[in-house]
């Protein structure tokens, strides 16, 4: 493999290197990867403004077939999911799936393009015998915002790295993308980059709508957030990192937005009939959710919260039992694996917390066990850590009173990517109650299913109240993710020889308006 990276279609070599280490092993992996310099990164910003103008106005077509050619060079990439296997130790029939979902993603943009609502053109007619005072011709699009700096997760090596949903959003959207690939997966972040520039290439566009730099420093990441051409910025990854990059963007003398993805513990509620129908199977299907991928979805199932009684022990032994035969898996790096261990024995060691299971041990590097936890719902109103997230398969059942303490418990909460419920019909009145409080602290609320795999749709919100996300107003999956890299014009009263092609007067993109005040 070629350890380049890449500006603008070129590949780029350099004199200091890093290498991939295999986490399942902790050996490092072939190729000596390049490291970007803050010259590098300030030369495919440049580029990537050269590009903006000319991308951002090319037909919705003509971008949607961009998309999809990537989707096409990404499956025809030989190898990927084999090397993405060796630099995360994620097994091969999840990283197949999430090349399908990152693929699905890409095409989900095209489509939208295509159907044209996204750039929510408004026209507001000329009225020039209004009385007491004419009105102007108004009218109103989105246009892409710049270029945007996107950093890869390292938990999603596709589906939200090189060509993950931030790429995609802000692709479709017009704006050109300098991504920053997670460094515990370069190898991958170089074949998806090909793949880009390949699609790039064939689709005849400017060379600097897509670069990738590489490195394993903070000031790399710092120089893109922090570079005047950059308009804003996508990020996934730990709550120290993404406030790191809002305190950069912040501090710039032309301050950008950073949407970044953090933090969350994604509450479920247990209720009384639910339990007391199904408190068994609900027992291991939470644990499944928690385990999946080793515990490394920020959708994982972090706190479950029931009312004490003999339906939650059911519940909580067989959680227990699930638990206690959960192989361990390898974690992504030795350093996520550390904070994850640093953690369960943070949780363990505070009071009125009891340690119910553990997974079972095994050998080899990196290996992440499980670990049940549970309190009473006045231990965790009264200590914030037992809040914290712990990022791999740690959770901990809080055993409540009442419902007012399920309430308080939950209003304690900071900000969440999700919130479930566990209901049956008689559950429905209480269930109701709480809505209310779970709208105020979460961007999603599910019934009767577990938190972990979100759909990449139309209807999606994978975001929510910090410390969930550093800006609770959009998504980072699903169509909506456009609208963070769109900004509104309008236009007012200009000749039609003047008006780009989505606010025309004959409209000839043939775009969905709204025209008066009512859809056209
Ligand atoms: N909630 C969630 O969805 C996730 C949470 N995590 C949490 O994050 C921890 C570390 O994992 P990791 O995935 O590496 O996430 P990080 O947030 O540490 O890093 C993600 C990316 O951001 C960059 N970055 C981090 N801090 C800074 C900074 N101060 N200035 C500039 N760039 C920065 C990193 O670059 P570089 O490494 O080169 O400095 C990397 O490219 C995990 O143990 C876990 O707790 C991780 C993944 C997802
Ligand atoms: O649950 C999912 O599918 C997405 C999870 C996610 O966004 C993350 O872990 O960063």
């Amino acid at each position: 493999m070629d350890g380049s990276f890449l500006i603008g279609g070129q590949a780029v070599t350099s004199s200091e290197t890093f290498r991939a280490v295999d986490p399942a092993t902790n050996e490092a992996l072939d190729t000596d990867f390049a490291v970007s310099t803050k010259e590098h990164v300030a030369q495919a910003c440049k580029l990537a403004d050269e590009a903006f103008d000319s991308f951002r106005e090319t037909d919705p077509e003509d971008r949607a077939a961009f998309l999809e050619a990537i989707a096409d060079e990404i499956e025809n990439v030989d190898g990927l999911v084999q090397r993405a296997m060796a630099e995360s130790g994620l097994p091969e029939a999840r990283l197949t799936g999430e090349r399908g979902r990152t693929c699905g993603q890409l095409r989900l943009f095209a489509k939208l393009l295509r159907q044209g609502r996204w750039a929510e053109v408004v026209v507001d007619n000329a009225m020039p015998d209004r009385q007491p005072l004419p009105r102007a011709d108004l009218r109103q699009r989105r246009i892409a915002v710049g270029p945007v700096a996107v950093f890869g997760a390292s938990n999603f090596p596709l589906a939200f790295s090189v060509a993950g949903g931030d790429t995609a959003s802000a692709l479709a959207a017009g704006c050109p993308v300098v991504c920053k690939g997670h460094p515990a997966h370069p190898g991958t972040s170089v074949m998806v980059a090909r793949a880009i520039a390949n699609a790039v290439k064939k689709c005849g566009l400017h060379e600097g709508v897509f670069s990738l730099v590489q490195g394993t420093s903070n000031e790399l990441g710092a120089a893109l957030v922090t570079d005047p051409q950059i308009k804003a910025v996508g990020f996934t990854g730990s709550r120290a990192g993404g406030l790191a990059l809002v305190e950069l963007a912040q501090k710039r003398p032309e301050p950008i937005p950073v949407y970044a993805e953090m933090s969350s513990i994604n509450p479920v509620v247990l209720f009384p009939d639910a339990l007391k129908a199904r408190g068994a199977d609900l027992g291991k299907g939470y644990v499944g959710s928690l385990t999946l991928g080793s515990g490394q979805f920020c959708t994982n199932p972090g706190v479950v919260v029931a009312i004490d009684g003999p339906e939650l022990d059911t519940f909580a032994e067989a959680a227990v039992e699930a638990l206690s035969e959960a192989q361990p898996q390898v974690m992504l790096t030795s350093g996520i694996h550390k904070n994850y261990d640093k953690g369960v024995e943070l949780l363990s060691g505070q009071g009125e917390v009891k340690t119910l299971a553990r997974g079972a041990e095994g050998t080899g590097c990196n290996r992440g066990r499980a670990a049940l936890f549970e309190t009473t719902g006045e231990a965790f109103i009264n200590n914030p850590e037992l809040a914290h997230e712990v990022f791999g398969a740690a959770s901990i059942i809080v055993r409540c009173t009442d419902f007012d303490q399920i309430a308080k418990v939950l209003e304690g909460m900071e900000g969440q990517l999700t919130a479930t419920l566990q209901i049956d019909e008689g559950d429905h009145e209480e269930a109701a109650k709480l809505v209310p409080l779970l709208e105020r602290k979460a961007g999603r609320i599910l019934a009767n299913a577990w938190p972990t795999g979100v759909e990449v749709s139309y209807a999606m919100v994978h975001g929510g109240p910090f410390p969930a996300t550093s800006d609770p107003r959009t998504t980072s999956v699903g169509t909506a993710a456009i609208e963070r890299f769109l900004r509104p014009v309008c236009y007012q009263d200009l000749p039609d020889a003047l008006l780009p092609k989505p606010v025309k007067h004959d409209n000839p993109l043939k775009l969905p308006r709204i025209v008066d005040g009512e859809r056209e």
